[in-house]
């Protein structure tokens, strides 16, 4: 339901009303809905509240004992009644994200085909191609959609390729862009671009269920995914595409091909940058200092650690007004082959040029056996104020790296940003323990509160782009805007550091908590869509009063409306 509670006309009857997710009410059915859409026979007696659903449905979650089966209950309460699947998460919020997001997701993903029950969206795979028009018509005619989550599952979370599982990111990422920016769910729809996977594991698994075939690359690959984005641009022009979770060869490659064309949205480079950025902003103002003052490691140049860089450079030079090339010298990224410097040479992806340091600047520097440059010697020569991890080599801030580290800087600010859990570059107790409480900590993925030497507990604030890209793709769909441009992403990643507990309190967290996540995306969607307005890539003209009233109309909320029964209703 919108935020305006209208009594709605539906044409669907019995067991096709009882069976829709978007329709069904279950046990909430009036006694008088039920007379006139022929349930009084298919539903027991009582009529409960939504309230007593909730209690019933958590009841029988909590029965689940782990987190892998919980996400599985959840999932079919999703696919039975989507007001009581969103209030329930909505109510549990800070609980639920870990089992319907990272880390239990990734689990979910990586066992997709044993767990698989019915769809879940769009599965455009390569084989099928010649039909894919057809394919995406079957499940887009008629619809207003406003918004497209695709995967094709080359670098899901931190746990790889993962073929059509892939589907499960952009079911997720989809669910979150209701719960917390109140997208309708019908109004989105989760797609997965199945071009083989070279998972060996699910290759020999014979309850595979995706396509059994190697990862398409080259020339086809690229005609499969415009032939796709082609069908967007044709028939949804105004639906925002998100990319999720593509391979480190094609994310930034894809970014910039349709960017200009499309409102096109990359979350593990941009989000991901713009999260980042925004617990940034806030760790310097603890520390009463700017983004230019700091120097920067990034451990993981992939798709998060080149979009974190890129944020990370644009922010200083937009809100501190240093000229590029110099905030590019701030940076120092370190991949698998250690420092990325000149002599990498063809090693070195072209999008990461703007970060490549000078040999002349480490000759002397010891090496490794391969001859290549370690994080530790890199912390050590360059005294860094910041250490960001994208790189999912679980515990590579050892406890030499975290203390030589705290030995140049009074507070830390250590960002170990890899998913699921389990990939932490550290462990965020350990990194308070080894800098005696000082380091300023955000993680990926959810974890518990370290305690520091007065006996407080300091909150592990969560940088993952879910707090940030519901907001930013819901403002992008507000404006109608026909590109999702730099300043669109900034302004989201601005408003969301004001929002910062640290700012109050420099003892709290460095970014807002994830209970918080709907209000917060609610700002950061003016944000952006104002930002949209004033920059003249919006489909809209409002005042900003506007764009707040509109947006709270446009919100879709968990709760149940009023229906009567319309042969001419919708469907
Ligand atoms: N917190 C958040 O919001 C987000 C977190 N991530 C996490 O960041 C990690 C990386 O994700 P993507 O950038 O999408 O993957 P990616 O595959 O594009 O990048 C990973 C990079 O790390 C490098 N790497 C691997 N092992 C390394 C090692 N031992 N030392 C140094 N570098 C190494 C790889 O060569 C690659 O360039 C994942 O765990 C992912 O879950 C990604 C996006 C958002
Ligand atoms: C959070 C996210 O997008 C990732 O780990 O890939
Ligand atoms: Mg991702």
């Amino acid at each position: 339901m919108t935020s305006d509670m209208a009594t709605v006309r539906v044409a669907l009857r019995g067991n096709a009303i009882l069976n829709d997710p978007h329709w069904n009410k279950g046990t909430a059915f009036t006694e008088e809905e039920r007379k006139q859409f022929g349930l009084v026979g298919r539903l027991p007696y009582q009529v409960n509240t939504l309230d007593e659903q909730c209690q019933r449905a958590y009841d029988q979650l909590l029965s689940r004992d782990t987190p892998i089966r919980k996400n599985s209950f959840l999932q079919s309460l999703k696919e039975q009644n989507s007001v009581l699947f969103y209030q329930l998460l909505l109510r549990h919020l800070r609980e639920l994200m870990p089992i319907i997001y990272t880390p239990t997701e990734a689990d979910a993903i990586a066992n997709y085909s044993h767990l698989f029950r019915r769809s879940e969206g769009l599965y455009l795979t390569f084989d099928n191609q010649n039909s894919m028009e057809e394919d995406f018509l079957e499940q887009t005619r008629g619809r207003d959609i406003d918004l497209i989550v695709c995967s094709d599952a080359e670098a899901i979370l931190g746990i790889g390729d993962q073929g059509v599982g892939g589907i499960g990111i952009s079911t997720a990422k989809s669910a979150l862009y209701t719960l917390l920016a109140g997208i309708a769910p019908t109004k989105s729809l989760p797609v997965v671009l199945d071009v083989g996977t070279n998972n060996e594991s699910l290759i020999s698994d014979p309850l595979y269920v995706g396509w059994r075939h190697e990862r398409v690359r080259g020339d086809a690959y690229d005609q499969f995914i415009d032939k796709f984005v082609q069908l967007v641009r044709k028939y949804l022009p105004h639906c925002l595409l998100h990319f999720e979770d593509f391979g480190v060869t094609n994310a930034q490659r894809l970014l910039e091909i349709y960017r200009d064309k499309h409102a096109i949205f990359n979350d593990d480079v941009q989000g991901t940058g713009a999260v980042t950025l925004a617990a940034v902003m806030s760790a310097v103002g603890v520390t009463r200092s700017t983004l230019a003052d700091q120097r920067y490691i990034i451990y993981g140049a992939g798709s998060a650690g080149l979009g974190i860089a890129h944020q990370l450079r644009d922010g200083i030079v937009q809100i501190d007004g240093i000229p590029t090339n110099k905030a590019n010298d701030q940076f120092y990224l370190i991949d698998k082959h250690g420092l990325i410097k000149q002599s990498l040479g063809d090693l070195i992806r072209p999008s990461l040029q703007d970060f490549v340091r000078l040999d002349e600047e480490w000759e002397g520097v010891p090496t490794n056996q391969k001859g290549e440059i370690t994080l530790l010697e890199v912390v050590r020569k360059v005294k860094p104020t910041v250490l960001i991890g994208c790189s999912t080599h679980a515990g590579a801030f050892t406890e030499d790296v975290v203390r030589e580290m705290a030995k140049h800087v009074d507070r830390p600010i250590i960002l170990p940003l890899s998913n699921p859990s389990r990939l932490v570059e550290v462990d965020p107790a350990n990194a308070n323990d080894w800098t005696n409480g000082k380091a300023l900590l955000a993680t990926g993925s959810p974890f518990p509160p370290a305690k520091v030497p007065s006996g407080k507990d300091y909150i592990i604030a969560e940088c993952n782009n879910a707090l940030l890209y519901p907001g930013l793709g819901f403002g992008a769909v507000l404006a109608k805007a026909r590109l999702l441009s730099d300043s669109m992403i900034l302004a989201g990643a601005k408003r969301l550091a004001s929002l910062s507990p640290a700012l109050k309190d420099p003892d709290d967290a460095l970014l807002p908590d994830f209970a918080d996540a709907p209000s917060v995306n609610f700002e950061i969607a003016i944000a952006v869509a104002e930002q949209a307005i004033a920059e003249g890539i919006a489909n809209v003209n409002w005042g900003d009063q506007e764009v707040r009233e509109n947006a709270k109309k446009m919100q879709w909320l968990p709760v149940y409306g009023k229906y009567v029964y319309d042969e001419d209703g919708e469907k």
